[in-house]
Formats: structure tokens, sequence, C-alpha cells
């Protein structure tokens, strides 16, 4: 059976880095709602037949979209009987540290501003009783692909506001001093994926050091670039992690 694996990216030109990567050209593939879904598949080296088949979305920005979009892709695949095994938030984001170009996978996707904020400071959700903050990708799967794209493996924040000063920097390096990257999308995908007990992994390739705003100075086309590198590098890989991926609830 083919591995099937749902990329979900922010925006057209980020899905459109992830295809590039290809062999051969993305393939549409309607989905209900608006959005559309782009089909590219790699042949594997092995037994004659076995693929990794990559449907890439480009669901939206922030997590509020991204969520929305998983879940209407894996809802999709499930009811046509060919359920994904694996989902993977993909695109460009804010460095901590490592260089524009530089990929970054995470080994934690955490919520970063969900929460509540006190004169004392900000509580995570969780200490309000509150679902969950932070979905942790499979360890194993997680440090395979940083070695296979020469990344840097490390939690990824999940905000809904781009940080734009030294002091927004500041306070989420003190309250995650091991965050390597900041996005807006990973936690949207991975709730979706909890929702259907898919495992979740998060890759980003750096386009701006996260800190005082200066939209000018990102480096977009070469985190685009850096991304389509790095599914070239991965996507064969991707296809040996991935599950069944039947919903919860529906294993016998
Ligand atoms: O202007 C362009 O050509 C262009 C092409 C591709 C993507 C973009 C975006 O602006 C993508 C927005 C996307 O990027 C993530 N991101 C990037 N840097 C940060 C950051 O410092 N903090 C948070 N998020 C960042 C984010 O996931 C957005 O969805 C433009």
């Amino acid at each position: 059976m083919n591995a099937r694996v749902l990329v979900v990216t922010a925006v057209p030109p980020e899905r459109d880095a992830v295809t590039r990567a290809a062999p051969c050209p993305p393939q549409p593939v309607e989905l209900p709602g608006t959005a559309e879904l782009r089909r590219v598949v790699w042949t594997l080296p092995g037994p004659p037949g076995a693929e990794v088949e990559l449907d890439v979305l480009a669901a939206g920005v922030g997590p509020a979209a991204a969520a929305a979009g998983t879940a209407t892709a894996l809802t999709a695949a499930v009811l046509a009987g060919a359920p994904y095994g694996l989902v993977v938030s993909a695109g460009i984001g804010g460095g901590f540290g490592p260089a524009p170009g530089r990929a970054v996978v995470a080994s934690r996707i955490v919520a970063a501003d969900l929460g509540a904020e006190t004169a004392e400071g900000f509580l995570p959700v969780t200490e309000l009783g509150f679902g969950t903050s932070v979905h942790l990708p499979p360890a194993g799967a997680a440090r395979e692909l940083a070695g296979a794209v020469d990344g840097v493996l490390g939690p990824v924040l999940t905000l809904s506001t781009v940080t734009g000063t030294a002091r927004g920097a500041a306070e989420l390096v003190r309250r995650y001093p091991d965050a390597a990257a900041e996005a807006m999308e990973g936690f949207g995908v991975a709730e979706a994926a909890a929702g259907y007990g898919v495992p979740v992994l998060e890759v980003r390739t750096v386009s701006n050091a996260v800190g005082p705003r200066d939209r000018a100075a990102w480096r977009v086309p070469e985190a685009l670039s850096a991304l389509t590198g790095v599914f070239r590098a991965a996507a064969p890989l991707l296809g040996t992690w991935t599950t069944s991926g039947m919903p919860r609830g529906s294993h016998g």
C-alpha cells in the first residue's frame, strides 16, 4: 500500500516550494469547500509499486485556518477510504538562533500564546485546567528528519501574532529557553491530527530572526528554496513513518 502524507502549509508559495521538490508535476485534488490539494508522488526504491504520496495544502495563515484545513483534508481522506498516515506542518518561520535558510524540525509543537495573561505573567491553557498546549512529534522520526536535512531539532512555537519587538522575543526566550523557531500554524495542524490519532511533524525553514519587526529583511526566497531542498531530501523518508491513520475510536 502507498504511504499517504498530508503536508499543510499556510500560503501558496510555501505549498509550491514543497511540490517543486517532487520528480513529477503536481496534480490538483479537490476537497469539500474552497481549498484544493496538490498531489505529488515519489516512487520508492524497493518492491515494485511502492510509492509515497504527498498531498500538499495551503490552508491559510494562523492556527485556526491551519486546524480547519487539516481537519477537512483528514476527514475527506477517511471518507474516501484512503486515510493519511502522517501529517506535516511545513513552511517558513522566524528563527531564535538558526540563520536564514536553515531548517528547523520540531521536537515539540508549542502553543505559546494560548492561555491567560496575569499580573504575574503568562499562564498556559493547561494551568487554567483546559486542553493541551504542547504536541509531541514522534521523537525518532523528528530526530531522523533533522539529520536528513541538516536541520536544528528544537521546540517550534505557534503564535497567532508574529513577534515584532526585542521585548516580545526576550519574553518568549525566558518562557521557552530552548525554542528554535516560531511560526503561526503548527499547533493548529497538530490539534487536528491528534483528533484523528495521526502522528504529526513540523518543519520550518528560517526566513527571518525573531525580534524587532523588519519585514524588508525577511529572506523569503532563500527560505522557500531551502524548503524545496528539505522535501527533496526527506519525502521518501516520510513514507517510512506513516501509521494506518484511522480516527480515534475506530480501532477494533
Ligand atoms: O512575501 C512572500 O513572497 C511570501 C512568500 C511565502 C510566505 C510568506 C509569508 O509571509 C508566510 C507567512 C508565514 O510565515 C511564517 N512566519 C515566518 N516568519 C515568522 C515569524 O517570525 N513569526 C511567526 N511566523 C512566521 C508564519 O507561519 C506565516 O504563516 C510571504
